[in-house]
């Protein structure tokens, strides 16, 4: 224990802030933006997961990985296809570059001229308001716990004895994997194969259940066969007995008897909320395995305690984190209405092609609507740049309800990332379906599918008995 009896200081802030990863640093800018007095303490990196290990650093590998697979997918185009030399030590010094070409928006300098004042420490609660962080005692009436979450390691006999990669560790790994093996197929799996394979790993993905289970299945199956046909062993509803050290690194053993030997191990098998050490009980403040207890304003149980971003379990994305920041602002400090509004939530998972969704999926509109909806549908295959580009596997695919509301979107395409926004705007501004298919895109663009499939909604009506019927009698009157 470390003693601070000589330097203990007492500090009252407006807002008292701890993590400085998305949610944090969002809150802690507008706040301090504000005028307010602002504390934020965080005990190991500025930027959190996202730009030390978890977007930043996995988005940059994909970047890397792109370039490679691009000199092998020549063929087509009549570029004759290489396979590329790989310096995967030189790859990850690119990553590092990337982080820390990002670092000066998110460190302690940038937060302190902006005004906050930051202690790089580890904080807790000694009192339903008042928090210890080292040598500091912070009370304030505002409290925001932007703690995070931390890797899942699911209860596989062996596993930690044999020791494992996750995200907090895969991005320091300066050597090829000789045989990458993945324990989850969500989107940290799928993102971390695909760009392994394609830098010269083998690599075998274990799904327990389905892959990319919270995406529409009819987009997720066109990912699966992209990672397929890259050479990417995908086992899904595969159980895992035991884990075990071998002189090639690790050896799974399935429920099946099978055994797989490979040279690294990565777990990403979900996530758990960081809750550890805050003493969450000497504050009031309720939470349970998925994460801290939050109503939709994000305050907890503890009428001075907010939880934003990843710690309260609701979603686990850097937009929702900035998302909740703004709503903490809104309603802690504009004492305006703020609500989180589950309809308008997007994501995206960065393979290639990419796979975006917001709103409703299919099923969940069914399960809310029933049979009163509209699916609409554009293949790739129908869009002329995907053609010339030669991206044709993917499509837009949208759900409306029976008046033309559009309840939700998904993408699967060369950055869909990019091409959901429309619909992000469209769903957030409860714009109806009309509206995407009246707007002018320029040609030859992927985005224009979403337009196409908007423009389906119409197609029985516009081109129909009746509409016919109209045109021919207009067509009789005097030009
Ligand atoms: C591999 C990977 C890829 C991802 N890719 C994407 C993506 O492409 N797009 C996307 O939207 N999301 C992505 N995510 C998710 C995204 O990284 C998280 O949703 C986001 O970082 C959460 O931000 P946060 O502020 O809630 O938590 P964090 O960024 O984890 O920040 C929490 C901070 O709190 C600090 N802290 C915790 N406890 C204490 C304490 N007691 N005292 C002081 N400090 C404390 C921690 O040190 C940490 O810095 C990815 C995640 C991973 C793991
Ligand atoms: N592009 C993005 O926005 C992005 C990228 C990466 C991560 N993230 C965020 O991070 C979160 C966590 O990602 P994740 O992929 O770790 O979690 P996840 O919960 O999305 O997927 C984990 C997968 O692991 C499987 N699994 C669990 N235990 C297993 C076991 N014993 N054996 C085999 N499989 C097992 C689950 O069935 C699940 O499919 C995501 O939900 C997302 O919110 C976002």
């Amino acid at each position: 224990m470390r003693i601070y009896a000589a330097a203990m200081t007492t500090l009252a802030p407006d807002v008292c802030i701890v993590g400085a990863g998305s949610a944090g640093l969002v809150a802690a800018a507008g706040a301090a933006q504000l005028g307010l007095d602002v504390v934020l303490i965080e005990r190991a990196a500025m930027g959190g997961d996202c730009l030390n290990q978890g977007c930043v650093p996995s988005k940059a590998l994909i970047a890397a990985a792109r370039m490679a697979q691009a000199q092998r997918d020549g063929a087509p185009f009549g570029i004759v296809p290489v396979e590329p030399t790989v310096d995967f030590a030189r790859v990850m010094d690119h990553v590092a570059e990337v982080i820390a070409a990002i670092a000066p928006n998110d460190s302690v300098e940038r937060f302190e001229k902006l005004g906050v004042r930051v202690l790089k420490e580890e904080a807790r609660f000694i009192g339903r308001t008042e928090l210890q962080a080292g040598p500091h005692r912070i009370s304030s009436r505002r409290i925001v716990l932007a703690t995070g979450s931390q890797p899942a390691a699911p209860p596989i006999p062996g596993l930690a004895e044999a020791g494992f990669l996750t995200n907090e560790t895969i991005f320091a790994n300066r050597t090829l994997p000789s045989h990458l093996i993945v324990i989850g197929g969500g989107p940290i799996g799928l993102e971390m194969a695909q760009a392994h394979r394609r830098l010269g790993s083998r690599v075998t993905v274990l799904e327990v259940a389905e892959f990319l289970a919270k995406d529409d299945p009819e987009l997720a199956t066109i990912v699966v066969a992209r990672l397929r046909s890259e050479g990417v062993d995908l086992c899904n509803h595969t159980k895992i007995a035991r884990v075990d050290r071998s002189p090639a690194g690790v050896v799974v053993i399935l429920e099946s008897g099978e055994r797989l030997e490979g040279s690294h191990l990565l777990v990403a098998a979900g996530r758990a909320p960081v809750v550890d050490g805050l003493d969450l009980d000497k504050a009031g403040v309720a939470h349970t395995a998925k994460g801290i207890t939050v109503d939709a304003s994000l305050k907890t149980s503890n009428r001075n305690v907010w939880a934003i971003g990843d710690c309260n379990g609701l979603y686990a994305f850097t937009h929702m984190a900035g998302y909740e920041a703004s709503l903490f602002i809104r309603g802690a400090l504009f004492r305006a209405p703020a609500r989180l509004d589950a309809a308008i939530v997007p994501w995206a998972t960065y393979t290639d092609p990419e796979l975006a969704q917001v709103g409703l999926s299919e099923r969940q509109a069914r399960e809310k609507h029933g049979d009163a909806i509209k699916v609409l549908r554009w293949k790739l295959a129908e869009n002329d740049r995907a053609q010339t580009e030669r991206t044709t596997e993917g499509m837009v695919k949208a759900i409306t309800d029976r008046r033309g509301r559009i309840l939700g979107a998904a993408i699967v395409a060369p950055h869909a990332g990019e091409l959901i926004q429309p619909w992000c705007l469209a769903i957030a501004k409860r714009l109806k379906i009309s509206a995407l298919a009246s707007f002018v895109p320029p040609y030859p663009t992927l985005g224009e599918a979403s337009k196409r499939a908007a423009g389906s909604y119409f197609t029985e009506t516009l081109f129909g008995p009746r509409t016919r019927w109209l045109v021919r009698l207009l067509s009789r009157l005097p030009v």
